[in-house]
């Protein structure tokens, strides 16, 4: 059956005169029915775990500026907590697990299998999604790649040059690898429940990725990614796969191919004329509009869209932005910058 949905057929290779567009963290502070439904829930955790309430968070974006696709509203950290880590949320500051530096407390994690448990809240969401969505949306399901779980999971905390995830690395490889072996097999299966619950592209999430380099990134970057890649392909032929290796700078070129994915997808460190010559080339990718212009908007935020929808409009592109949209953006600048790539 030819793909009828935009985003869908992008990710088949199809170069389309406007591309489809949606944007990360689309569901998010910045907007005041996302606050309100947040402010029902609880806190952010109950909000993730709340399939009727997350659905709605996933569908308020689309009911406002009608994007392309749906991202299923979670969290990359969901899955550390699957696996029995303890997680919870400071408020304006970020995250907090139980860390992982010693044997003992990777062998108290739970086995994958277990994950299901913690997760099925977040399949149910998904099987909302896929009634309530309109014809013409794409659903989105996510994961965080091992790396960049794994360095919340080691450090307990986001940081800023994951000084301690290479600490690890470098310090105790065998422990480190077994832990990224973890998250892998369990990324494996909860991205493959996600896609049984109605998920119709998965994309994965290293967002650290740039802090590994050359053979590094190979390992630790590139071949997770290819081996969940593989797995889900083999378990669900037709699902197209979005790897997002923020920062990769050169890690970039080639990424497609050596992992697999159907589309890479751009942070706004790359410029779109390099990453169309040397990206571009292998298929589809997605980007990279600065988040920052949804702060400040004006005639910047219409000219840099207009450039990057030029630069990419010889191959498949799907428009985002280069990294979620921060709380202090302004939803007008959202619709100028949908207004821009729809219209001209
Ligand atoms: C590293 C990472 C995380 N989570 C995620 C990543 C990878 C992408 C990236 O680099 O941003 C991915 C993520 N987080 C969230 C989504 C939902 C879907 C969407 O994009 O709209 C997705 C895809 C919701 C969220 N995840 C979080 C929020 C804000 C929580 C709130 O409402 O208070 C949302 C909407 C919280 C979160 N979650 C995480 C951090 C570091 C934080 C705190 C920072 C912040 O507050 O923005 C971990």
């Amino acid at each position: 059956m030819a793909e009828t949905k935009k985003l869908l057929r992008a990710l088949a290779g199809e170069v389309q005169d406007v591309p489809p567009i949606w944007m990360m963290r689309q569901a998010g502070r910045y907007l005041p029915e996302y606050r309100a439904t947040r402010a029902q829930a609880g806190d952010f955790l109950s909000l993730c775990y709340n399939p009727e309430l997350a659905a709605e968070v996933t569908l308020q974006p689309i009911r406002r500026y009608g994007f392309d696709a749906a991202i299923l509203f979670a969290d990359i950290l969901l899955v550390p907590q699957a696996l029995g880590a303890d997680l919870w949320f400071v408020t304006g500051e970020g995250p907090r697990l139980s860390t992982i530096t010693q044997q003992a407390e990777f062998d108290a994690l739970k086995p994958v299998d277990a994950i299901h448990e913690t997760l099925s809240p977040v399949y149910e969401t998904v099987r909302i999604l896929s009634r309530e969505l309109p014809s013409e949306t794409t659903l989105i399901g996510f994961a965080g790649a091992p790396w960049t779980v794994a360095t919340y999971m080691i450090a307990g905390r986001g940081t800023p040059d994951q000084g301690p995830a290479h600490a690890l690395r470098e310090g105790d490889t065998g422990l480190f690898e077994a832990l990224l072996d973890r998250i892998t097999a369990a990324t494996i299966e909860y991205l493959s429940a996600q896609i049984d619950a109605g998920a119709e592209v998965v994309k994965i999430f290293d967002s650290w990725a740039g802090s590994l380099r050359g053979e590094a990134f190979r390992k630790y970057a590139v071949e997770p990614c290819r081996v969940i890649t593989q797995a889900i392909k083999e378990r669900h032929p037709g699902i197209p796969v979005i790897g997002f290796p923020r920062e990769a700078g050169d890690g970039y070129i080639g990424f497609a191919s050596l992992t697999g994915v159907d589309c890479v997808a751009l942070d706004n460190s790359v410029s779109p004329e390099w990453a169309a010559e040397k990206v571009q080339i292998d298929g589809c990718v997605q980007g990279n509009l600065a988040s920052s212009h949804m702060v400040t908007g004006g005639q910047a935020l219409v000219d840099e869209t207009r450039r990057i929808v030029e630069a990419f409009s010889k191959g498949p592109h799907i428009f985002n932005l280069g990294h979620g949209i921060t709380p202090d953006a302004d939803p007008d600048n959202v619709q100028l910058m949908i207004d821009t790539v729809r219209g001209g």
